[in-house]
């Protein structure tokens, strides 16, 4: 039924097919082309204010792996920004590729990033990610760029709980992990209005794409395609090339906090 990937029978070609929506008026990502947004002084700078004890698991979910927080209180929240109101942290994980050439969802004037982590947040509005997960302005979704430098410290704490957590399923406890430590020194951004860039696609997020990436070695990326997408017993597919392709921009605009 709803089974889909990343592959060549059930990736994102594919999706279509179960996700209508897949071919909807704001689908992400998006190729980012910064001389073609324009620049909103009404945009209020975002404030991130992540609780570190907050972190609870880390999970292989066989599209990509996912670090859990508490979200039943506003202890980890995203306001300002382009958004109105408090968005609470969900989780957070990344997109990446077979090679250093490409793996990040969102580009900018056609360049692939390796890799690209998404935080994700929804609007306490509603009662339940889920049912802000199907309203238009229920998700505000962080994407960082990741580009390949030195070895990046603040990632490796989550590199080391990969080894536990290698195949489609497995989860284990992390504890105590200060998201903030991922984020680049500015929070300059460009924002538009997108969707999951998974199944089922909704188009309920709000993108706040950062400007400045933070650094990843070589090193780190492997560690990244040591996962599997398959589960113990199954045939072994390294998790790799996890990404969605920029999608139409349908007359969107794209704008930026920065001048
Ligand atoms: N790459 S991304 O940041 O755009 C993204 C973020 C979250 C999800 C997600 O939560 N999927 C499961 C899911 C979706 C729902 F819409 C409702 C429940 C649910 F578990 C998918 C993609
Ligand atoms: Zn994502």
């Amino acid at each position: 039924s709803h089974s889909w990937g990343y592959g060549p029978s059930d990736g994102p070609e594919k999706w279509c097919d179960g996700f209508p929506v897949a071919n909807g008026p704001r689908q992400s990502p998006i190729d980012i082309i910064p001389g073609q947004t324009s620049y909103d002084s009404t945009l209020k700078p975002l404030k991130l204010n992540y609780d570190p004890s907050n972190s609870t698991d880390i999970l292989n979910n066989g599209h990509s792996f996912q670090v859990g927080f508490v979200d039943d209180v506003d202890s980890s929240t995203l306001t300002g920004g382009p958004i109105t109101g408090i968005y609470r942290l969900k989780q957070f994980h990344f997109h990446w590729g077979a090679s250093d050439d490409r793996g990040s969802e969102h580009t900018v004037n056609g360049i692939k990033f390796p890799c690209e982590l998404h935080l994700v947040h929804w609007n306490t509005k509603y009662p339940s990610f889920g049912e802000a997960a199907s309203e238009p302005d229920g998700l505000a979704v962080v994407g960082v760029f990741l580009k390949i430098g030195a070895a990046n410290p603040r990632l490796q704490k989550v590199l080391d709980a990969l080894g536990a957590i290698k195949s489609k399923g497995k989860q284990t406890t992390f504890s105590n992990f200060d998201a903030k430590t991922l984020l680049p020194c500015s929070l300059d951004y460009w924002t538009y209005d997108g969707s999951l860039t998974t199944p089922p696609l909704l188009e309920s997020v709000t993108w706040i794409v950062l400007k400045e990436p933070i650094s990843v070695s070589p090193t780190q990326m492997g560690k990244f395609r040591s996962l599997m997408f398959s589960g113990d017993g199954e045939a072994p597919c390294c998790m790799q090339d996890n990404y969605r392709p920029p999608q139409p921009l349908k007359g969107r605009k794209v704008r930026r906090s920065f001048k």
